[in-house]
């Protein structure tokens, strides 16, 4: 396996421009090829969760030309679901944007699909949208495990009406309930069955939706209401936010060593909740400044915090190794969904923070670090998990090395991540 090893780095300073947003980057993607009219999609991110949007789009007809260097887009909308005369077989990785959406489009079109993936797709739950997508008369078959993917989706039109969703696992569930909802042929009321977990990834897809023209009734996320019969219309262009998830990274580096890091491309306006990361570093005490379409963190002595993260469940992640350069323990809380995304991660990031040095009080549902009085070199191991990777890479933000086991996982959202983050470098 190959291996990187970060040497110590005694300060950082200067600018990132962010790659566009994952989230926004797929959900765009599939807007762009439901809708009426060519859309223009720039800044789009170029990492393998979005190769497997793109490519699963081709096999289903859809056609775009996409600039050399994949950052820029331009989609010829079909004006409706999917039409394929045969059946497709779609390989989508581990992108859960393009797995769940797709389930519910594909299963409102005229398309016999097989959803395949990795193996860790295999255990990802998808039971609560299959479920959900049932009570709306689709068809829809375990190829394997009852609850998880690969399925077998015989499309056909749907006609909507009340549909009641599990909200505790996944807020991408709802997403794709939502994403298909104005396109069916009868009005929709969608309502959440328990507490509805990733809020803010909602937020993403309502002002997407009405970007192409659709708006959705939302009673306090408990209770969507929207209209049928709808065509999304094209905006004509879209600019993709930077990704405020992978901002995360440098806006800790600069927590923990600058010097002032700036990421570009977001700002305060974003609509990505994860760029509230930027208050929790606040909290610990770092300098944040915000503007239109920045945002800069200064160092400052950070103190541990003990906050409710349910909301931010990705850039959360980047918390857990800041900790380690804060004075006192830090509790991150409400992420029991972190078991079921890339890899458990509540399991995987108490056994890698236990390797250099830290004591981890590893609960069902929260994370409690306190950190060592000095940090240990370890080698890393990171379950074919970007964001393991990658929120490690602060480790060396200290007097030791750090060495990264599989580097190379980042390529599902940032093929570039350790270059730029070695940049920072002074
Ligand atoms: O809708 C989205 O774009 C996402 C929602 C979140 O997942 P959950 O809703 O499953 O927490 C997040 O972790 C994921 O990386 C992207
Ligand atoms: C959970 C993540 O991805 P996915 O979109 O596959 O759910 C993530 O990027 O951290």
């Amino acid at each position: 396996m190959s291996t990187l090893t970060l040497q110590p780095i005694q300060r950082v300073e200067g600018t990132v421009h962010l790659p566009g947003s994952k989230s926004i980057s797929n959900r765009v993607l599939l807007l762009a090829a439901m809708a009426e009219g060519q859309t223009r999609i720039t800044n789009l991110l170029d990492s393998d969760d979005i190769r497997h949007m793109l490519n699963a789009l081709q096999a289903l007809g859809v056609s775009y030309q996409l600039r050399a260097d994949r950052t820029e887009c331009v989609v010829d909308g079909l004006a409706g679901f999917f039409q394929c005369a045969v059946p497709v077989e779609l390989f989508l990785g581990n992108a859960g944007t393009a797995m769940r959406p797709l389930t519910a489009a594909l299963a409102a079109s005229n398309v016999t699909a097989h959803l395949k993936g990795e193996p860790r797709m295999y255990e990802r739950p998808i039971g609560h949208l299959v479920e959900a997508l049932q009570q709306w008369q689709a068809d829809i078959e375990y190829e394997k495990e009852p609850g998880f993917p690969p399925l077998t989706i015989r499309g056909q039109a749907l006609q909507g009406g009340l549909v009641r969703v599990n909200g505790s696992i996944s807020s991408q569930f709802l997403t794709a309930l939502l994403m298909i909802a104005p396109m069916l042929s009868g009005d929709s009321t969608i309502e959440i069955v328990g507490e509805l977990v990733s809020k803010p990834y909602i937020d993403i897809t309502l002002a997407l939706m009405q970007r192409f023209g659709v708006d959705v009734q939302n009673d306090d996320y408990q209770r969507f209401v929207v209209r049928g019969n709808q065509r999304y219309q094209s905006p004509g262009s879209i600019l993709v936010e930077g990704d405020a998830s992978s901002a995360s990274y440098f806006l800790a580096a600069a927590a923990i060593r600058g010097g002032t890091v700036t990421v570009t491309g977001i700002g305060k306006n974003a609509v990505q909740g994860d760029i509230h990361f930027a208050d929790a570093l606040a909290e610990m005490g770092a300098d944040v400044e915000w503007g239109e379409d920045f945002i800069s963190v200064t160092r400052n002595q950070l103190r541990g915090i003990d906050k409710d993260f349910n909301a931010i469940p990705d850039a959360a992640m980047t918390i857990a190794t800041t900790a380690l350069f804060a004075k006192g323990p830090t509790c991150i809380r409400n992420v029991y969904n972190w078991r079921v995304k890339e890899t458990d991660r509540l399991a995987a990031m108490a056994t890698e923070l236990k390797k250099v040095g830290a004591e981890v009080e590893e609960g069902q549902d929260y994370l409690k670090i306190t950190p060592p009085a000095r940090l240990q070199h370890a080698r890393i191991a990171t379950y074919d998990d970007h964001r393991m990777a990658m929120c490690f890479s602060l480790v060396a933000l200290s007097d030791t090395p750090v060495t990264i086991e599989d580097p190379d996982c980042t390529r599902k959202t940032f093929p570039n991540y350790f270059s730029l983050f070695q940049s920072l470098s002074r």
